[in-house]
């Protein structure tokens, strides 16, 4: 596709489609997707667009996932530079909402078969009873783990936290590697554990802060405790390429992670035969069992140039023909209903893994201050499994935090 000539985005040479109703102009599409292993893939199917509309400039931009909120926010606000259409993390797309960042969407070309997408995806994209973005990717969490280390020593997939540390142990003495890696600088890691005693963060529905209740402060003490008995290692930075590396050369045998992990996952040596990848469901802890919701929409710029075809690009590449593309090649889970029985989805067995995973996930408060939660977490999960703060001063401290964050919340 050629891109735009000269280097703007939507607010110039923005054209919008033309009398006869055929689709023209720029469309420019920030695409946060992991670089290396998603991104080409996001971006052959978004320069395809233009085959179905010639007259329309796709402008490909990738923008890292850590950058990309604020700089959106930033643009927005300033009223120059912002994209047409931005890929928008589940918790974004209330805050942009609230923020009148973004076009509703209801009755324009960008909602096609609504009906077909998960209820739990779609949650995301409604605020104050209108639609302002389409989903595009669900996902949840699973244990990822090595079948030749569990082989050799001789164990099976932890189904709770005490045998997640027995065969941490019994792979270390037999095969001298690590269990677990746990990723340590990012709270989406720690969620699974709060679930599994029986936590939240916040009780959206009674507007409670439940981060620093007993089931708060025991998280704190679980994850501790598999760093401290050398069931697990973790880093305080740089844990994504960390728990990648560590994973994809056989230095330890398990790490939670999600299907975005999975095209990465697979470039690593130790999966270079696709059968030693094995998942299963995270750990249940002393109270129960579950894993995060999390994914991704596309949100139309309520101050496009080019609504039309910004309308018609959100379209297409949320449809079931490019789902089933991003699900094959990428082993992303779809968010329509009906792209999970096609046959080269039906048969993947990441997909066919993650589904009951994200159909029984814990949902999250779709609220503008919902991405706002996990800062305060970051900060005293890191401190916690460094040994910098107790379990309890940390969940206390996150508690404390919220009371800023959330006024009127008790
Ligand atoms: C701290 C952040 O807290 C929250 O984020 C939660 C998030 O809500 C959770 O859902 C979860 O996200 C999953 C995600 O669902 C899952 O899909 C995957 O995403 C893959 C992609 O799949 C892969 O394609 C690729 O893109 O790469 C993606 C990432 O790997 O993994 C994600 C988890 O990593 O966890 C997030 C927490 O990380 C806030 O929302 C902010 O993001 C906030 N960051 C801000 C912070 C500001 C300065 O303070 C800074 O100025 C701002 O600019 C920053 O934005």
């Amino acid at each position: 596709v050629t891109l735009a000539a000269c280097g703007s985005d939507s607010d110039s040479n923005g054209g919008g489609s033309q009398g006869s109703g055929e689709l023209s102009g720029t469309v420019t599409w920030w695409d946060t997707s992991t670089v290396g292993s998603e991104d080409k893939v996001f971006k052959k199917i978004a320069e395809g667009f233009t085959k179905k509309h010639p007259k329309v400039t796709v402008k490909y931009v990738n923008v890292p996932f850590g950058e990309a909120q604020n700089k959106f926010k930033n643009a927005a606000q300033s009223g120059s530079g912002a994209p047409d259409v931005i890929r928008s993390e589940v918790a974004w797309t209330p805050e942009f909402a609230d923020l009148g960042y973004l076009a509703p969407l209801d009755g324009t070309a960008a909602l096609k078969d609504k009906d077909d997408f998960l209820k739990q995806a779609a949650a995301s994209t409604q605020y104050n009873g209108k639609t302002y973005a389409v989903p595009q990717v669900i996902d949840s969490m699973g244990i990822f783990y090595n079948k030749k280390i569990f082989k050799d020593a001789g164990v099976q997939v932890p189904k709770n936290i005490d045998e997640l540390k027995t065969v941490s142990a019994t792979i270390k003495q037999k095969t001298g590697k690590t269990g677990l890696y746990l990723r340590g600088d990012d709270a989406y890691w720690f969620l699974s554990f709060l679930y599994g005693e029986g936590g939240n963060l916040v009780d959206a529905e009674q507007k409670k802060i439940t981060i620093g209740d007993e089931s708060g402060v025991k998280a704190f003490k679980t994850v501790k405790d598999l760093v401290d008995s050398k069931a697990a290692i973790t880093d305080a930075t740089n844990g994504w390429d960390n728990m990648q590396a560590a994973f994809k050369d056989g230095k330890v045998a398990m790490m939670i992670n999600g299907p975005w992990a999975v095209a990465d996952t697979l470039t690593g040596k130790e999966f270079a035969d696709k059968a030693n990848l094995g998942i299963a469901p995270v750990p249940a802890g002393s109270a129960g069992q579950g894993a995060p919701q999390g994914g991704h929409n596309l949100a139309v710029y309520a101050g496009s140039k080019n609504l039309d075809a910004s309308y018609a690009f959100a379209e297409y590449m949320t449809s079931a023909e490019t789902q089933r593309q991003v699900a094959k090649e990428l082993s992303l889970l779809p968010t329509r209903q009906s792209v999970f029985i096609k046959p080269d989805v039906a048969s993947n067995e990441m997909i066919t893994f993650f589904k009951p995973v994200v159909d029984k996930a814990v949902e999250r408060p779709w609220i503008p201050e919902g991405g706002s939660l996990f800062e305060p977490v970051k900060v005293e999960y890191t401190k916690v499994l460094t040994g910098q703060t107790t379990p309890d001063a940390g969940a206390k401290a996150v508690a404390d935090a919220y009371r800023k964050l959330l006024k009127d919340w008790k």
